[in-house]
């Protein structure tokens, strides 16, 4: 089927290289591919994403799931862990957690999502892909941040696309060892949402380290990811119960 092809623009390389420098090797860019036609097929059965487009998919979801974290590429942020660990909550599809595997193969990535078929599709995805370094997780954020073998257990949280703001935070701090990182993909970002944020986050032991806007590079739409630190334990009353944390954002 000629649609299964993720498109291979003579800007590709270019566009990797000054936006995040980095490239795929050979092998990643087949397990791109591959990704690519498991997810069209999935699709089938399952309502995964509407980006299905050669193109929108190359931008949206793969090069939208590695922009955010640049900064590790570049390899500034980790810091002293040397295979980190890595988890992304309710991954959906496999977005950011399933590129981010792909270009960090010393990472392993827990994938979190409540949705048992999502989760049971993404364990064919990581076979197909034969990614190592990548575990599943079925289980609302809320129950799984106060359990703990995964409470204070990772160095970086991944989120995009799962809620308000304030609700990623209370998803993703409880995950993380003191020190790590939340990286929180959000589309716009205004200075009102910033004020609450910074509430949201210094209650759950967080601070807001940057925040950085950028656009995408084939649709020039604007983005911005938010990178928390987490600098003191988050009290144990978080998360809260399930459903609370959006009915009652912090
Ligand atoms: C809009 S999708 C986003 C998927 C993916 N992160 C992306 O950006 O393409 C939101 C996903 O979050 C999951 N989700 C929502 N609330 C959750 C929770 N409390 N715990 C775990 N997963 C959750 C849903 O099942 C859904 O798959």
């Amino acid at each position: 089927m000629n649609n299964l092809t993720l498109p291979y623009l003579p800007q590709m390389p270019e566009i990797w290289q000054s936006t995040l420098n980095w490239q795929p090797t050979a092998q990643q860019q087949e397990q791109f591919q591959r990704l690519y036609e498991s997810i069209l097929e999935g699709n089938q059965k399952l309502n995964l994403t509407r980006i299905t487009a050669p193109e929108e998919f190359w931008e949206k979801h793969l090069w939208d799931s590695l922009r955010g974290i640049a900064p590790l590429l570049k390899d500034e942020k980790l810091g002293e862990a040397s295979s980190p660990t890595c988890v992304d909550i309710g991954t959906g599809a496999g977005f950011p957690g399933i590129p981010v595997a792909i270009a960090l193969p010393d990472c392993t990535i827990t994938l979190l999502d409540s949705t048992r078929k999502k989760m049971a599709f993404l364990e064919q995805v990581v076979s197909a892909l034969e990614l190592n370094n990548v575990k599943t997780l079925t289980g609302r954020a809320e129950e799984i941040g106060q359990q703990s073998q995964h409470r204070q257990q990772y160095d970086m949280a991944l989120i995009r696309a799962v809620g308000a703001a304030s609700v990623c935070a209370e998803y993703t701090l409880p995950l993380l060892k003191q020190g790590g990182l939340a990286i929180v993909y959000r589309g716009n970002w205004t200075e009102d949402e910033n004020t609450a944020m910074e509430n949201a986050v210094q209650q759950l032991g967080g601070v807001i380290e940057s925040i950085e806007k950028f656009t995408t590079p084939l649709s020039n739409s604007i983005r911005h990811c938010l990178y928390l630190r987490k600098v003191a334990t988050t009290p144990v009353q978080f998360p809260r119960a399930a459903g609370i944390p959006t009915q009652k954002p912090l």
